[in-house]
């Protein structure tokens, strides 16, 4: 019987039976749950991948869905599931009021990073990690002298770079790359380097290419769909960049590894000269047992560089074309340099607080640049009600800072380049829509870093050159999308004050 049975089962008949029940499968697997946030009509497999179709802009898909369904909705790529939160009130309530239940980060699948270091980790390691880094930053003087100085010396080297340009055009990327890298590098290894040294070079290459490898929404998009069953090993094998990205990692890994090896020779337990320093002491202190291993220490540091490099240094690349785009505010910020630091001295912290549209111009910066537009992404830690709305443990979690920071009902002008958002009488106005750094307790551990660094850089600069478009060249803030949102590359020229 069993055996005329099977006889009779053509091979098309076994393919339509595998379709329908991967089709079941998948409804199963995706079946809304009750209660939770809207979607639009999700495809079978890839879930709502065509709405994403534009892959150039994907805030325009999000700020559609965001007018069809509000405040909160849900979306679906390949196997995982997306709560999409926006406006001030809700991005307040995740990270804030229920900031503890939305605490994590995704495990993202095939991720190497994954639960290391600081921005990937989770639970004990990441509270263990985050209050070290926080406390050392802080001892090497984070609104102290000691790491004001440092960037300073930064600030001068890059000056210097600028100005052998000589005011003929050129793409400003590298040189600012290298500075704003070079102040993690002497907090972490205890030394800067020159912008020539060839070792310094290789790791900004490696960290480059790992970006642009990380950064496409295609590649992004390519590793979450391709995550389920052996379409991974499809991925790896024929779409190579997760194996030039594990490439990548191990030689970053061992740069990093041979500068903790080099610290180990001339320790000296009783004094901390940087970052690496102080983890020994860590480490000699729960002798390796505890949250502080050397696995961990190579990527905390390689956390602080990636996090710390592309972020400012691209942020000081919109300051800069926003002022070639907007000559009339540039030389507004010019004239209170002027005003208040002066031609020659260096530009120091204490002088913001007397530079009222200086300051109001960088945040304006970070508002328009808008560089993470829907923040880095959060895991629901329990099962949580939001808004009504249920949300099941382990569901990720974006905040669309876009909608806080253009948010119409909030910002005067939220789509021109208005420095006038932050000032009240001619005073600094700090405002709550403001957050590029994100808010609450998992916000941006470099913040008081990157604010010191922009202020520094931005003022040093603009105390020396005024920055114009080359002859004959119109300049636009067109976006280019990688891991961050940033300007397309641009030459520019930095004609000397
Ligand atoms: C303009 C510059 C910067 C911007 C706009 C920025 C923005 C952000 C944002 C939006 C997050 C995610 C926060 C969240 O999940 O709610 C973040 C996390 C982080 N940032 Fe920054 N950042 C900048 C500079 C820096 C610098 C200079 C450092 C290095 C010290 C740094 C280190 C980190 C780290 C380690 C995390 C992960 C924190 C955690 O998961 O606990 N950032 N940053």
């Amino acid at each position: 019987m069993l055996r005329f049975l099977w006889e009779s089962i053509s091979l098309q008949m076994l393919l339509v039976f595998l379709v329908i029940f991967l089709f079941v499968t998948d409804y199963m697997k995706h079946r809304k749950m009750k209660n939770f946030p809207p979607s639009p009509f999700a495809l079978p497999f890839v879930g709502h991948i065509y709405q994403l179709l534009n892959f150039h802009n994907p805030q325009i898909t999000v700020q559609k869905l965001t007018e069809k369904y509000g405040d909160i909705f849900s979306f679906q790529m390949g196997s995982l599931s997306f709560v999409f939160v926006n406006g001030l009130r809700m991005a307040k309530e995740v990270l804030v009021n229920q900031g503890e239940n939305f605490m994590d980060r995704p495990e993202i699948p095939n991720d190497i990073f994954s639960n290391k270091g600081l921005v990937s980790s989770n639970g004990h390691v990441w509270k263990q990690q985050r209050r070290f880094t926080l406390t050392t930053l802080r001892n090497f003087g984070l609104g102290k002298r000691g790491l004001e100085e440092r960037i300073q010396e930064e600030c001068r080297c890059l000056v210097d770079a600028f100005g052998d340009e000589q005011g003929n055009p050129f793409n400003p990327q590298f040189k600012v790359t290298n500075a704003v890298s070079n102040i993690i590098c002497s907090v972490t290894f205890g030394n800067r380097f020159d912008y020539h040294d060839e070792d310094f070079q290789k790791l900004l290459q490696l960290m480059d290419e790992m970006v642009g490898l990380t950064g496409t929404i295609m590649s992004q998009t390519l590793q979450v769909l391709t995550t389920e069953g052996g379409f991974s090993v499809l991925y790896s094998m024929c779409l190579s960049p997760l194996v030039s990205k594990a490439k990548n990692l191990r030689l970053l890994k061992s740069f990093v590894k041979e500068k903790i090896d080099k610290h180990k020779e001339d320790w000296n337990p009783s004094e901390s000269r940087d970052i690496i320093d102080s983890y020994l002491q860590e480490m000699a202190k729960d002798n390796g047992s505890g949250a502080f291993q050397e696995e961990n220490i190579v990527s905390c540091v390689l956390d602080l560089l990636f996090a710390g490099t592309e972020t400012t240094s691209t942020t000081i690349r919109w300051a800069l074309l926003f002022m070639a785009i907007h000559p009339e505010i540039q030389a507004h910020v010019q004239a209170e340099i002027d005003a208040v630091i002066g031609q020659v001295r260096q530009p120091a912290l204490e002088d913001r607080s007397n530079m009222p549209y200086t300051n109001a111009v960088i945040h304006e910066v970070q508002r328009k640049g808008n560089i993470i537009p829907f923040n880095v992404p959060r895991m629901s830690t329990k099962d949580t009600v939001l808004d009504s709305f249920h949300i099941p443990k382990g569901t990720f979690i974006s905040v669309n800072l876009t909608s806080v920071m253009f948010d119409k009902d909030e910002w005067e002008t939220p789509d021109s380049f208005n420095p006038e958002h932050f000032l009240k009488d001619g005073q600094f106005w700090k405002r709550e829509s403001f957050m590029p750094f994100s808010i609450g307790k998992r916000a941006c551990l470099g913040e008081l870093l990157a604010r010191s660094e922009l202020f520094l850089f931005f003022t040093s600069l603009l105390q020396k050159f005024t920055f114009q478009a080359p002859p004959d060249t119109t300049l636009s803030p067109q976006v280019k999308l990688g891991i961050t949102m940033a300007p397309q590359p641009y030459k520019i020229c930095a004609v000397p004050r």
